[in-house]
């Protein structure tokens, strides 16, 4: 186990490894309005940031840069921040790209950055397959989109530049859109990932922003959301369905033990590398999983980390149905559209008949995993093996 100032340096390190683009992708977008004669408004930024999150090609460093220094300047200021040590490479490489814009005014920055993502997208053709403006599209989602059509309501994880990984903000979301769901006039609610990737499970630059309170509160509020965001799978009273659109890894897998029907792709894999990253089952995959497929084979999979093909995964009994690639969303949605004109109070009923009675284990079996694996959070085991994603991805 790590020491508190071992802990602490530590996160430090993590921060450190941050690349520019994800700076650019994931503000927490504190603008304050500086002026009224502005050019690209406050909006316009806002989209623009979100249009980064869509580039299907990575711009490079050196825009990365540009958009990182843009941005802070825009929503900031002048650089206020003190110069970064020598050694520390990435941060000095943002710190000199800010300061390097002098006392440019935050309306220009932002016409700046509006502009140069434009001229990016224009060369990059976006990987999302979402229609822009669909309009029974539901607003107010950062990383997710969220639509309600034919009596399906479809949660899409959308980060696809980022494999859909499931960031602080995207387990929030998903939350807000299960919960929202729950209660709409949809007599299904299908989950589905934007781009070549279902999920890639748990983002793991999520243990980069430490607060006051050190890693271990940091590790107490991830196990409560943790446990928050599988409970309200457990509890989803409608007919939840996977649609399993390309790879699928960590939590993003377990979590298929709670829907009722998964529908994967031929291209699919399943994919849950807990050991390798010193982390214990969740999702309550330590019971769903060997009630599946049988103890070993869940054994196998959760403890050894196994990658099962989509066919491997059908044989075993996590997916219901394989579809290859080139039909899989016209068969799909086909399907879908037809079950989805069942009498919808008759589909909530029949989903509650067949999975109230495991409801209380699945509570007690998700407080118990979370409760370990916050032991695990903090563990060396698990700090290496996020270390050593982070600074291989680290290009700076
Ligand atoms: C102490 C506090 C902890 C807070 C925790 C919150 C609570 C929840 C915890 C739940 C327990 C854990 C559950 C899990 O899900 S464990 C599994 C985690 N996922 C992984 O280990 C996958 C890691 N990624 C990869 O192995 C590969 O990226 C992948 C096979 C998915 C894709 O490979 P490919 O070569 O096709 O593509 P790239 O690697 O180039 O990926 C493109 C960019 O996307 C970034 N990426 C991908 N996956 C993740 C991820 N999981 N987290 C963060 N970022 C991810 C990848 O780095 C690339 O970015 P760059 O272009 O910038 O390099």
């Amino acid at each position: 186990m790590a020491g508190a100032s071992g802990r602490l340096a530590w996160c430090r390190c993590l921060s450190a490894v941050r690349s520019p683009l994800q700076v650019v992708c994931f503000p927490a977008l504190k603008l304050h309005v500086s002026g009224a004669a502005m050019r690209a408004s406050l909006k316009d930024l806002e989209n623009a940031v979100n249009q980064v999150k869509l580039l299907k090609k990575d711009p490079g460093n050196e825009v990365k840069l540009k958009l990182y220094a843009l941005y802070k300047q825009a929503t900031e200021g002048p650089c206020n921040m003190p110069k970064p040590g020598v050694f520390d490479l990435i941060n000095k490489a943002k710190w000199e790209a800010w300061n390097a814009l002098g006392s440019l005014p935050e309306e220009t920055a932002r016409q700046n950055y509006v502009d140069l993502v434009s001229s990016l997208s224009s060369s990059s053709e976006s990987s999302s397959q979402v229609k822009p403006g669909a309009d029974k599209e539901h607003a107010g989602y950062g990383t997710l989109v969220v639509t309600s059509e034919d009596g399906i309501t479809k949660i899409m994880l959308n980060r696809p530049t980022r494999k859909n990984a499931i960031s602080t903000q995207m387990y929030q979301e998903i939350i807000l859109a299960l919960k929202a769901a729950s209660q709409d006039d949809s007599a299904i609610t299908v989950l589905t990932g934007n781009g070549d990737f279902y999920c890639s499970g748990n983002d793991l630059t999520n243990v980069t922003d430490t607060p006051l309170g050190g890693i271990e509160e940091k590790a107490k509020n991830s196990t409560n959301l943790l446990r928050d965001f599988v409970a309200s799978f457990i509890d989803f009273p409608k007919p939840l369905i996977a649609v399993v659109n390309g790879p699928a890894v960590g939590i993003a897998v377990t979590l298929l033990g709670l829907f009722d029907i998964v529908y994967a792709s031929d291209r699919a894999t399943f994919h849950t590398p807990f050991s390798h990253l010193g982390l214990s089952p969740e999702g309550c995959s330590s019971y769903t999983f060997p009630k599946i497929m049988g103890p070993t084979k869940a054994t196998e999979m959760l403890t050894f980390g196994k990658k099962l093909t989509a066919r491997e995964a059908c044989a075993q009994g996590l997916v219901t149905e394989v579809f290859p690639d080139a039909t899989f969303q016209k068969e799909v949605w086909t399907r879908l559209t037809a079950y989805a004109k069942l009498p919808s109070n008759v589909l909530r009923i029949s989903k509650q008949v067949i999975r109230n009675r495991e409801k209380e284990k699945l509570h007690s079996v998700n407080v118990e995993e979370s409760s370990i694996i916050q032991g695990r959070f903090l563990s060396e085991e698990s700090m290496n093996a996020v270390m050593n994603f982070l600074s291989k991805r680290a290009k700076l």
